[in-house]
């Protein structure tokens, strides 16, 4: 909870957000209210109206606040969770629910265009619509990776890549964030004291924080950790207008210091900590189940760091089955790289105690995170998933993220982590040649440029980078072009 000390030597910068102004009416020509209008149920009185709040996570207490609290832990200082009334849920079928989502898929009526809008409803079912701030995020891509899947997984042909990093700032954080933003939005309206919001990041937390802030007019705070994050992931803040820190300690002493600064001031902690975030991030696993036609895939292998999206699968795939969508769910991977692996020594030990490490560098350097804030909700999902963690040396993820590259993807090094995970289990007969897999990728291969350009140049000391791809130079000349083509030519055929 904000104290009031230092809060009053902070000024309000700007009105609240009210997106009243473009927001698009749905039309009874447009689609039928009753598939499209969230609130078409509450018109019914006899009907218990949707509602969500804060719970203790994993925990069998009478304690919970409401989503207006500014609360990001429980009061014996454990994680929260989101919990929805499902009883209201519940009073209609799974065929209602896939019908409602699928009817808002594609469309431009605010707010449903958005992925995670389009589950108002299981999201934040309370909040006005005016008070929302989306750039219409989800919806991403779910990549047939039929190339990739026959000639790298053992002829695997029903591999799929749910591309979340395809999206408004690169990386699937967008789909958390608009959840936690457009919550701040309502909550300045309300008259909460509330100056900004802040996080710490390895690159994607803050580059969606700080645009939907932007969007939204509200001040954004980020805390980075000097030289650890790519020059594309430290741009996008900067070019957002937030207040950038960069910071001489690796992501966990961010956190840390974010968290102290969080509850000693009116700034609004954005991590995964919140378990608000997790709301949003949730609907990339409905999404998936949606694009498949409601059919369940028997995998999904999932990267992690700080660890609050592999719940966020579990959680969107468990409501699909309590609420009827479906009948059972997919087992879930994570994948650590070898680096900053705190989450798989766990796993190895036979989740015995967990010992946070000091991660040391990655190439996936958005996962350097050796003490997850979700290390409880990982290990909940994993055990009520029957999942598995695996992990990637730096020479195995790269060989992997350029390897998919070479199939026309154009993946992060953390994706890079998913298929190796993928490719091991594959190996070890694991994961089935005919099993329907999704690898989840978190981020968008051009944050990462520089990255594939070290390895692309054989630039990375001590690594067999085999799928190196270095550029020819050769004279501008027709006999000079001429001989190294025909040399490649002959090579290619
Ligand atoms: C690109 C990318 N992939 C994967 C992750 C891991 O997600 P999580 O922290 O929720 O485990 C992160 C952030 O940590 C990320 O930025
Ligand atoms: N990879 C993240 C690390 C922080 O994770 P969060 O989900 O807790 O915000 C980042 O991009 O900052």
């Amino acid at each position: 909870m904000a104290s009031s000390s230092p809060a009053t030597t902070f000024l309000r910068s700007s009105p609240p957000y009210n997106h009243r102004s473009t927001t698009i009416k749905c039309t009874s020509s447009q689609v039928p209210t009753t598939t499209l209008d969230n609130n078409s149920h509450a018109k019914q009185p006899s009907l218990k109206p949707f509602t969500a709040k804060y719970v203790p996570f994993n925990a069998v207490t009478d304690e919970s606040h409401s989503l207006d609290e500014i609360v990001y832990r429980s009061s014996t200082g454990g994680l929260l969770d989101v919990q929805h009334d499902m009883e209201a849920l519940k009073q209609f079928d799974g065929k209602y629910w896939r019908n409602l989502f699928d009817s808002r898929v594609g469309r431009t009526v605010w707010p449903y265009g958005s992925g995670v809008w389009s589950k108002k409803e299981w999201v934040l079912p309370e909040i006005h619509d005016d008070d929302i701030v989306s750039t219409f995020e989800g919806n991403s891509n779910l990549f047939w990776a039929e190339r990739y899947g026959k000639q790298n997984m053992k002829g695997m042909n029903d591999l799929w890549v749910k591309h979340c990093g395809i999206s408004h700032t690169g990386s699937f954080k967008d789909l958390g964030m608009t959840v936690l933003v457009s919550q701040v939005n309502r909550l300045r309206k309300m008259g909460k004291h509330l100056v900004g919001v802040g996080c710490a990041s390895t690159g994607d937390t803050s580059a969606a924080l700080s645009a939907y802030c932007a969007a939204a007019g509200i001040p954004s705070i980020v805390f980075l950790p000097a030289n650890k994050i790519s020059m594309a992931q430290l741009v996008q803040p900067i070019a957002n207008g937030a207040f950038v820190l960069s910071l001489d300690t690796d992501f966990d002493g961010c956190m840390k210091l974010i968290r102290e600064i969080t509850s000693e001031t009116p700034i609004y902690l954005a991590n995964s900590l919140n378990s608000l975030r997790l709301e949003g991030q949730k609907t990339a696993a409905i999404e998936i189940l949606q694009q498949f036609d409601w059919e369940v895939p028997d995998w999904v292998i999932i990267p992690g760091g700080n660890l609050g999206n592999i719940y966020a699968f579990y959680k969107g795939f468990k409501m699909c089955q309590e609420l009827g969508l479906v009948d059972k769910i997919p087992r879930l991977v994570c994948a650590q790289a070898a680096n900053a692996n705190p989450l798989y020594l766990h796993y190895k030990s036979g989740w015995q105690n967990f010992t946070p490490i000091t991660a040391t560098t990655t190439f996936a350097s958005a996962i350097q995170i050796g003490d997850p804030v979700s290390i409880d909700r990982a290990v909940y999902a994993l055990k009520n998933s029957n999942g598995i963690v695996e992990e990637a040396t730096e020479e195995e993820l790269m060989n992997e993220m350029a390897a998919a590259d070479l199939t026309g993807m154009f993946v992060c090094p953390h994706t890079g982590v998913a298929l190796v995970a993928l490719k091991k289990l594959r190996e070890s007969g694991v994961i089935g040649k005919h099993d329907k897999t999704v690898v989840v990728s978190t981020a968008h291969g051009l944050k990462f440029t520089q990255a594939k350009i070290d390895y692309h140049s054989n630039a990375i000391e001590g690594m067999n980078c085999k799928f190196a791809n270095p550029p020819v130079e050769v004279k501008a000349e027709y006999g000079a072009v001429m001989d190294v083509l025909t040399k490649y030519l002959n090579k290619a055929s």
